[in-house]
């Protein structure tokens, strides 16, 4: 057996913490959050002289409560010096990739104890404001610029408002459906399914926001208490931002845990990984059926594994709506009872916007912790909208690899997959053919619009709203027994420049 080179990477700290209080006034800021959750990772590694050797930060992008220099705040707050510290950019794959580069410059000796941590206070931001209660916390700076998606998406989808997560993934997941042969209805079943799943998970973890098992039926049934939110979406099918959760992990070599005696017994390998991205405004994606850039993550990562599956022991596949993990699972040939989740998902566990992987990696080695030598675990992680996909291998035991590779970017052969992209009309008046679609509800429960994605017949794509008033064409569209994929409806100018599209 070769000697295990010390440059190689561990995970040798994780912690959390989820601060469940309704009292907007004993709610703890996201950097304290952030704080007590890199002291529990030192702590659960053993090594309390860990953090005074930090010597590179990532700080997940946070939303809640933005800070002028969150890394200076929580290094003056942890008495840390470390010479790399950085704030992150939007993207709930972000830790992942975090994690990722930690690994790697850890492996080429440019690092010896690295840090990512992230936290969102939302539940207590938003309890206090509706009280009109001020919070003692540092003073926010909301100068700091957070990319929403008005940043992202094309002015027509933003005046359409189709520039939210939980209007933009809906358009995958009825063009999935479609496309893998199912109806709305099966569709529906499967990810109420899957998402009683994660509910089970999430009720068995203590960092969980809500700790009870739904049931598929809790989870599909539309009530007051569940309101529909983006076709065919409910509110327990999205995540779930109003939380107050940090999470912290921290990374060393093998020969400096073995210097600072941290026990083998912490350890977690990072073995490989994968990333890559779609074109970040999604009307420029050649179809909606499946994602280029998560194929190829996932097969990468499944090939890294020898090509089975079921090598890992457990996976993390990222859940912010039901489409992700549906096509993730797919891609990666796992059976749609397989668990795919170690921490509960985006809408049971919480989500604290970029910094639920933080979490996922947490969940993820302790579980590894307590499997047998050899086990590998997959931690993917997807952020903008279905954009930004990173997959990383993580082990009980070395990588068998040796050290992680330095490359892991399968972009070109991402970008080699894909098809023409049809050309966007913004003015057009005659037939078009439905690409994908949702339909927008208010918090009474009833329709405010619907907005598809059609082609004309010279197979340029346009985007169009469906009015509320149009009951004949929200019926096709809500239709559970048949797909409204594909048919043919007739697009007229409507009100503010926009078009509208309506069965014909
Ligand atoms: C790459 C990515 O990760 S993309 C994903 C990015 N994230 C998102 O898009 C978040 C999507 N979700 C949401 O915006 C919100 O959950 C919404 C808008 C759907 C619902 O939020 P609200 O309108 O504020 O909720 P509402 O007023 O109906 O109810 C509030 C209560 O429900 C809870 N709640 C809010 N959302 C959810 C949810 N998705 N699931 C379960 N409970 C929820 C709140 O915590 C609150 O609980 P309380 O009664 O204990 O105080």
């Amino acid at each position: 057996m070769t000697a295990l080179d010390d440059r190689t990477p561990v995970i040798v700290g994780v912690g959390e913490i989820t601060h469940r209080t309704k009292e907007a006034a004993e709610g703890l800021e996201p950097i304290e959050l952030m704080a007590r959750a890199m002291r529990a990772a030192a702590q659960d590694s053993g090594a309390a002289a860990l953090l005074a050797g930090l010597d590179s930060l990532d700080v997940v992008c946070e939303y809640s409560w933005p800070y002028t220099d969150a890394p200076a705040l929580l290094n003056a707050r942890l008495g840390c010096s470390p010479a790399r510290s950085v704030y992150g950019v939007t993207g709930g794959e972000a830790p992942v990739r975090y994690i990722h580069e930690a690994a790697l410059r850890i492996a080429r000796g440019e690092s010896q104890v690295a840090a990512i941590t992230g936290a969102e206070a939302r539940y207590t931001v938003d309890a206090a404001a509706k009280l009109g209660i001020p919070l003692a916390w540092t003073p926010r700076d909301d100068s700091v610029k957070l990319v929403r998606g008005t940043d992202i998406c094309h002015p027509v989808a933003i005046k359409l408002g189709a520039a939210m997560p939980t209007t933009i993934y809906p358009f995958y997941e009825n063009a999935a459906l479609a496309h893998w042969g199912q109806t709305p209805r099966q569709a529906q079943d499967e990810s109420s399914r899957l998402w009683a799943r994660y509910s089970e998970v999430a009720a068995a973890n203590p960092y969980a926001w809500l700790r009870k098992p739904f049931t598929p039926e809790d989870i599909a049934r539309v009530d007051a208490a569940n309101r529909l939110i983006a076709w065919p979406y409910t509110k327990h099918m999205v995540a779930n931002p109003l939380v107050n959760m940090g999470a912290a992990v921290l990374l060393t070599s093998v020969g400096h845990a073995r210097a600072l005696g941290i026990p083998e017994d912490r350890w977690v390998y990072v073995w490989e990984g994968a990333a890559a991205r779609e074109p970040r405004d999604y009307l420029q994606r050649d179809q909606y059926h499946r994602s280029h850039a998560q194929d190829l993550v996932m097969e990468t990562v499944l090939a890294q594994v020898g090509g089975d599956a079921s090598a890992f022991e457990m996976l993390e596949l990222y859940s912010c709506f039901p489409i992700v993990p549906k096509m993730a699972r797919r891609t990666l040939g796992l059976a749609p009872e397989a668990r795919m989740t170690s921490t509960g998902g985006l809408s049971f566990f919480g989500a604290p916007l970029n910094d639920y992987m933080t979490h996922a990696a947490a969940g993820l080695v302790r579980a590894l912790r307590a499997a047998p030598k050899g086990k590998a675990a997959l931690l993917y992680g997807q952020g903008e909208y279905v954009t930004k996909h990173h997959a990383l291998v993580l082990g009980s035991s070395p990588p068998p690899q040796g050290l992680p590779k330095p490359d892991y970017d399968v972009q070109a052969a991402a970008d080699a997959r894909r098809g023409p992209v049809p050309p966007l009309v913004l003015q057009y008046a005659g037939a078009a053919t439905l690409e994908t679609f949702t339909v927008a509800y208010g918090r009474d429960g009833q329709p405010s619009q619907g907005i598809v994605i059609a082609r004309t017949p010279a197979g340029e794509r346009l985007m169009a709203r469906v009015e509320a008033t149009d009951t004949a064409s929200l019926k096709v569209l809500t239709d559970l027994d048949r797909s409204p994929v594909g048919c043919v409806g007739t697009v007229t100018a409507g009100a503010d420049d926009l078009l509208n599209w309506s069965v014909s």
